[in-house]
């Protein structure tokens, strides 16, 4: 189990911590995604669990043993964890399955060679084992650089941001292979994204992070279902964002009445002839199996998703059988 407690850390020159008092546990095995937007902290966390920079407070353990930072260690990173940033670090003048193997032992060359071939098949560049780096596209050298981490086995995968340079066809290869081959192999999977699919298919837990502090922490269900608050909903894609009240009974107090969103995703708007309000459609876009369908009602835009196409100023009715109420 690893174990992140009560932890704090500023870089040097900034005022703001990067990282402010965030605590929580991952089980052996587990896939955690980090999400949040930009400079939310999501590299800075896995830096500070990999050991490349010391916190000002708190505590990381790694089954029950204290994890200590670059000042505590002579050569920074732990050994039963793997780091792969986004700067691949890839060595240039040696072939692709050299750079894979760089960290693993010569003693038995046969074995050796099994795990390289073995992390460039999880990455499907098992073809471009003799080929040099250079020659690479930026997504490739991606998937070298993470297959050199799979091939040395490690307890902890670290990676940040690990499919950002992938087409989507073949991202849903690889991140598929990835994950599987982490979960047969016990291998605990802690990744950043900014894409929420990313989060959806592989984790079994989603951390937010919004400036330097965790929002929520939860199963991926939990998490779309009960949004910490708008900011967490928002990391969904659309969403209707309501005045608690106008669209439910619920009654709220007048402070609370700013303070709270009646929150509806777009696939909860339900168009149908026999809605209870009336819209006027401002616009539909084909998103590949529906239709984003933006329309009016009142003062209140939504967003929908419809099967069919719904031309501008179409009259629809539409229902919205929710209660779910979120912090604003
Ligand atoms: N080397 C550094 N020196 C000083 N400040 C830094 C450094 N690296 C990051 N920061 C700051 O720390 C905060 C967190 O940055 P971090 O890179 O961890 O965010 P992130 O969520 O990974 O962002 P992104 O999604 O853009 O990669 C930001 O405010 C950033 O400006």
């Amino acid at each position: 189990m690893l174990t992140i407690h009560n932890l704090d850390f500023s870089y040097n020159t900034a005022q703001q911590k990067a990282i402010d008092s965030i605590s929580f546990d991952v089980k052996r095995g587990e896939v955690i995604s980090i999400i949040g937007e930009s400079g939310s902290g999501k590299s800075t966390l896995l830096r500070l669990i990999y050991g490349l920079e010391d916190f000002n407070q708190g505590e990381i353990t790694w089954n029950d043993k204290k994890l200590k930072g670059p000042a505590f260690n002579i050569l920074p990173g732990h050994k039963m964890m793997k780091h792969v940033a986004q700067d691949y670090e890839l060595l240039d003048f040696v072939t692709v399955g050299e750079n894979v193997g760089k960290f693993l032992s010569n003693f038995d060359l046969d074995y050796k060679q099994k795990q390289i071939d073995e992390a460039l098949r999880v990455v499907e560049l098992i073809d471009l084992k003799d080929q040099f780096p250079n020659k690479l596209s930026g997504g490739q050298r991606q998937r070298v650089s993470i297959a050199r981490a799979l091939a040395q086995k490690p307890e902890v995968l670290l990676l940040d941001e690990p499919f950002s340079n992938l087409d989507q066809s073949l991202k849903l290869t690889i991140r598929e292979k990835l994950i599987d081959w982490c979960k047969a192999n016990q291998i605990t999977v802690i990744f950043t994204t900014h894409d929420l699919h990313d989060a959806f298919y592989t984790s079994d837990r989603i951390l937010v992070l919004q400036k330097g502090k965790k929002l929520q922490y939860d199963e991926v269900e939990k998490v779309r279902e009960k949004p910490y608050n708008s900011y967490v909903a928002k990391l969904f894609g659309y969403v209707n964002l309501l005045e608690v009240g106008k669209y439910n009974n619920l009654k709220l107090n007048d402070i609370d009445m700013f303070n709270y969103y009646q929150l509806v995703y777009p696939d909860e708007v339900w168009i149908h002839v026999d809605g209870e309000y009336y819209g006027e459609v401002i616009d539909s876009k084909f998103q590949g199996r529906d239709y984003l369908v933006r329309f009016k009602h009142d003062d209140t835009n939504f967003v929908a998703y419809f099967p069919f196409v719904l031309n501008k100023g179409a009259k629809i009715r539409f229902s919205i059988p929710n209660n779910r109420i979120v912090k604003a």
